[in-house]
This record gives C-alpha cells, structure tokens and sequence, in this order.
C-alpha cells in the first residue's frame, strides 16, 4: 500500500507589531499567500485520501461478499491424516471419494488441527471448521463396549441358540485354523430373528465378551431416522472402527430399517435407505471370512427382509431366537431372581407355568416388579404371593402388550 503523503507544515511568522503600516501588510500579505498554498496542499491530499478511501470500501465489500460466499457454500467432511507442523501444512482425505490432498493450513485453525480430526474443507481442500466431536455421528450413532458385562450364563432357554451362535462366530475368532484346515469359510454374518426381548442383543455382547472383542452395536432404524442422508457413511464408518479395534463384533439391530423388501414407491427417503443397504452388502462382499471381525444382524420383521441380504457370503447363518418355552422361562426367572432375596417357598415352576408367552424382558420385569411389591409391604424377602401379584400387574396393566409375540411376524 502506498504511503499517505505527509501533511505540510502550519505557516509560522512573527510580525514585528513595530513595523511601518506598509511592511506589516506587505508581511501579513505574504503570510496569507503562504497559508492559501498549504490549504491547496491539504485539500488536495485530502481528496486523494477520499479517493483511497473510496478503493478501500471497494475492496472490502468485495472481501465481504466472497467471505459470504464462502460462508453459505457447502463444505466437504474430511478427516485429517496428518499434520506437519514445521511446514504448516497436512493431509486430509475427503469422505466418499477417499482422496488425499495435501492442503496449507491457515493461522485460523493451524492450532486446532491435529490428526485424525473430522474437519470441514472447502473446493480449494482449505481447512475452513475443525468439527466438534459432538457433530460427529459417528460417536451418536455407535454404541462401543470394550468387554460387554454379558456372558453365556446370562442367557436362559435358548441354550440350541447359544450353541448355533458360538460355532459361528466365536469359533472362527477363537480357532480360525481349525477353518483353515478343513477348507472352509466360516458363515460371513449371523442374522438373529424372533420377537422383541428374547435375547438377542444378549447373545451378541456374550460372544464379544467371550472373544475378547469389542462389541460395536448400530440400530437400523436410527441410521434411517436420525442421520438422514448420512446412512451409508455411517455403515462405512461403522465397518471402518471395527477394523481399527479388532477382534470385533459388529451387532446391527432392527436391520430390518435398512433392509426391507424394496417398495414400488421411489421417494428420496427410499433411494437413501436402498443406498445404505448397498453400502451394507458391498462392505460384507469385501470381506474377508476368516478376518478378526463378525457380523450379527438382528430383526423383529423377518418377513419384511429382502432377501438380497441373505445371499451366501452375507447373512448366510439364520438363527431363530423363539419366545422361552416352560423350561426356558423358569431358568431365566432364576437368572433375573439371582441377586435378589427370594424365599424358599417361591415356586418357579408354577411361576413358569402362570407366564406362558412372556418373553425374557417381561421375565425380567416381572421380578422386578415382585421386588417392588416386597417393598411396599415393608419386606426384604419376596414372597410367592408378591410374584403372583406382579404377574396380575403386568397383565393388567398392559395385556396385549405383556404377550410380546402378538403382533410381530417373525417368519
Ligand atoms: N433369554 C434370556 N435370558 C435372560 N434374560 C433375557 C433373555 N431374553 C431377554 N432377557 C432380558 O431382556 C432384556 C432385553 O433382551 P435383549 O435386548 O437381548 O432382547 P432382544 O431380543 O435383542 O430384543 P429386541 O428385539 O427388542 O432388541 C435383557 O437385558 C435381559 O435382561
């Protein structure tokens, strides 16, 4: 920018008050030429200034106007994969077309920027928003456990189940050899189907906690629901962390959400589910059978699945999960009554008998209900009378609901 010229100097002169008339206004004639001169230099400077400020203005609307631009934008989600602090400079990598760029960073966000950020990049790949890890779906979208407090002991009446769900998945992490040998692939994923509350989610988290591995649960319906245009990242993201924490257990619940027997109407909202679907399938094509990461699939609507997902090298393992039979729901009231302090008299046979159609969730509130009737009689032990009572509860209270299979169709 160039220089503002200097500003001249005020006009100064004593006049002698002593003087004859003729030379103090000769003097004062002078001084007054002096001082128009400087005015002209002072006005003149001050219209250039003017005209300075008039580019200026200029320049900084435009600046406005691209920073406008650039605000209201889109921006493209990438993560950052390095930073070289010496250079100023990292490495990013845009979502969805995986493509690396190395891009300067600015004194704007240099600070911030540390690898493995999820940041905002413009068409130039300038870092313009380190993203907060609150705005990061994936940490909403996953729920991660590193050892899951489940274990098969847990698990009451589907001891077929258990055994059907460990030769296929825990064997091919515990004993991947044993496949290797005998020249086979272990199944690509497990799909569990039955009603609601019988137990599924618990045989998922009671293999990862016996394989050591790290349970990564996703439910269908909110990558439908809540990440809206945002599923198929998500399923990639999700395959993604389970290959940076293996052993794994991938667990996706209600996959009925995302695949469903393709409909005739063509909405946006179908296309984004179909994507996710195909974003599933292509992930599991990809796979490798006998790799360190397993796949369980969950769903209440085995009717409504596409069956697209049940091709060999997908979905290939089918295991029912029914509602607990007689024998079944008296170990489970056993398991659920475990740590509580039950009397000697309490019948859990008859119990059983009296809970036809109950699944292991109304089991489970069933005891605790029990529990709250001790309570309230002022009690610490529970009696058979308080079970008895919670059954009429829960019956009363909902009675198509307890019933949990009315209503869903599971095959
Ligand atoms: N077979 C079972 N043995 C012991 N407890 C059970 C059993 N089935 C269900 N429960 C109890 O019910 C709760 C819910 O079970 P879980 O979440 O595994 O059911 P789910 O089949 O995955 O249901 P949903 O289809 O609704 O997801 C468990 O936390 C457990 O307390």
């Amino acid at each position: 920018m160039s220089r503002s010229p200097s500003i001249p100097d005020r006009p100064h002169r004593d006049i002698d008050p002593d003087l004859p008339d003729d030379e103090r206004l000769e003097a004062l004639r002078s001084h007054f030429e002096d001082l128009v001169t400087v005015n002209e230099q002072l006005s003149s400077q001050l219209d250039e200034a003017e005209e300075r400020r008039g580019h200026l203005r200029e320049k900084v609307d435009r600046v406005e106007r691209e920073n406008e631009t650039l605000k209201s934008s889109s921006l493209y989600i990438a993560t950052v994969e390095d930073v070289m602090d010496d250079d100023g400079e990292a490495v990013v990598k845009q979502h969805g077309n995986n493509q690396e760029v190395l891009t300067e960073l600015s004194p704007r966000v240099a600070e911030r920027v540390e690898a493995g950020d999820r940041v905002a990049v413009n068409d130039s790949f300038a870092i313009q928003t380190v993203l907060e890890a609150e705005t990061d779906a994936r940490a909403q979208s996953m729920e991660i456990t590193e050892r899951p407090a489940i274990g098969y002991e847990d698990i009451g009446g589907i001891d077929e189940q258990v055994r059907e769900v460990r030769e296929a998945v825990e064997q091919p992490l515990a004993e991947p050899e044993r496949f290797e040998e005998v020249g086979i692939d272990p199944p690509s994923g497990v799909l569990l189907y039955g009603p609601p509350g019988t137990g599924k989610t618990m045989l998922a988290k009671a293999v990862a906690n016996e394989t050591d591995a790290t349970f990564i649960k996703m439910a269908g319906s909110e990558l439908v629901r809540k990440f809206i245009g945002e599923g198929s990242r998500l399923v990639r993201d999700l395959f993604e962390m389970a290959r940076e924490r293996e052993p794994a257990i991938i667990f996706i619940d209600e996959i009925d959400a995302i695949a469903t027997t393709r409909s005739e109407s063509k909405t946006s909202g179908d296309a984004e589910v179909q994507r996710t679907m195909m974003q599933l399938l292509s992930e599991m094509d990809g796979f490798e059978a006998r790799g360190e990461i397993r796949i369980i699939a969950a769903t209440n609507r085995f009717d409504m699945l596409d069956r697209a997902i049940l091709r060999p090298g997908r979905f290939d393992r089918l295991i029912e999960v029914p509602e607990p039979d007689r024998g079944g729901r008296e170990q489970i009231l056993e398991i659920h009554t475990r740590d509580m302090n039950v009397s000697d008299e309490v019948d859990f046979a008859e119990l059983a008998d009296e809970t036809d159609g109950y699944s292991g969730a109304d089991i489970e509130s069933l005891a605790t209900e029990a529990g709250m009737f001790a309570i309230r009689n002022e009690r610490d032990e529970i009696h058979h009378g308080d079970f008895v009572e919670a059954v009429e509860k829960l019956e009363e209270d909902d009675s198509s609901d307890v019933v949990s299979s009315a209503g869903y169709f599971y095959q």
